[in-house]
């Protein structure tokens, strides 16, 4: 689960206190996300939903790991800037003074709005179409986004391989360090430039999607939105999309709809299309790097389960296999 501090009633109330959203009615923690303590709130509704007889509901993310207050405005402006194109992502609330996050004790918090919607266990071609439409809908719209930032680079996979060391790794399985080794040797040689790029999701996975039938109602968790390759982008969609079983199978149908749903809004070049593969791979490395750190970091203890690094082992192992044809299309 995923509530890692306690706020008090009062806490809630006087928080919410500072926002034109009426008072708070009730509080819920959510189970679900590891990153952040996150609650929904109702209320009675700022003063026009009241006028028209609703209350409101919103989501208070409390920010607790990973994410630094100084990324705090790249992410949340670009949420705002989104919702303002149309695209489905939720409109942070700001206080009554405009700011968009505040401060309780050390940690920051904010109020998003609530979108409907759940995330899909196992997607449909119908519904990976939207999310490539919907990806590359976020790539156009935020593309007079005037922030930057990019911290899980290649660089970042490197570092959290080397923090958790040879040893570690093959505590998690014998195999890992010789693929970690040989797949950051090849991305370093080979690491595509020059392809367009702008703001990405970078984490677009099923549960970052929320869905109502075959339409996406909300796309969420942008914290580890970055300025990166726009093709980087579609690949970590791919490689999150489209297998099941940890991994073990591609899902040729789910790739086929989720590249023509993309290419629908943002056709590829010729070399981004050639470079998929590669960025596949690396979108593959970086999974692999962040469970692996979290995998022998997470105390045993935490009530939060561990994501496996091998499910993005056997993705990697598969891209580098089949190559342009992960992505020919069925
Ligand atoms: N704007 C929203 N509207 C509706 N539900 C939301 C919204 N934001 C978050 N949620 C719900 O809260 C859950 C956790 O949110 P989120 O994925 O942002 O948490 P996290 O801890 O940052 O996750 P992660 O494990 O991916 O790091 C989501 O699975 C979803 O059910
Ligand atoms: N979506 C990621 C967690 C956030 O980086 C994963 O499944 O490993």
């Amino acid at each position: 689960m995923a509530v890692y501090t306690h706020l008090s009633a009062d806490d809630l109330s006087s928080l919410i206190a500072h926002y034109d959203v009426g008072e708070l009615v009730s509080a819920k923690g959510i189970a679900e996300g590891v990153s952040n303590s996150n609650w929904l709130i109702e209320t009675t509704g700022s003063d026009a939903a009241r006028k028209n007889g609703g209350g409101a509901r919103y989501i208070l993310t409390m920010y607790e790991f990973r994410i630094e207050m100084r990324d705090l405005p790249f992410f949340l402006g670009l949420l705002d800037l989104l919702a303002d194109k149309g695209c489905p992502v939720p409109r942070t609330i700001h206080d009554r003074d405009g700011a968009s996050w505040r401060k309780i004790g050390d940690k920051a918090v904010a109020l998003i709005e609530f979108l409907p919607g759940v995330s899909i266990d196992r997607p449909q071609p119908e519904q990976a179409r939207s999310v490539g439409k919907a990806l590359a809908e976020i790539h156009l719209a935020a593309a007079d986004y005037d922030s930057r930032r990019n911290e899980m680079g290649l660089a970042s996979w490197q570092e959290l391989t080397d923090q958790c060391g040879p040893e570690g790794l093959a505590q998690i399985d014998p195999a890992l360090p010789a693929i970690v080794k040989d797949a950051l040797a090849y991305l370093t040689a080979n690491w595509p430039a020059g392809l367009p790029q702008g703001v990405c999701h970078a984490d677009l996975f099923p549960d970052n999607v929320l869905m109502l039938g075959d339409r996406v109602s909300g796309l969420i968790d942008f914290y580890f939105a970055c300025t990166d390759f726009f093709a980087y982008d579609l690949a970590v969609t791919h490689a999150a999309w489209c297998f099941a079983d940890h991994g073990r199978t591609f899902r040729p149908e789910i790739s086929t709809a989720l590249m023509a749903g993309y290419e629908s809004v943002r056709p590829l070049s010729e070399a981004e299309r050639a470079a998929l593969p590669i960025l596949a791979r690396g979108a593959a490395m970086r999974f692999i790097a962040t469970r692996a750190y979290d995998w022998l970091n997470t105390p045993a203890d935490a009530l939060v389960t561990r994501k496996d690094p091998m499910d993005f082992a056997r993705r990697l192992q598969f891209y580098a296999e089949q190559g342009a044809k992960a992505f020919a299309g069925v």
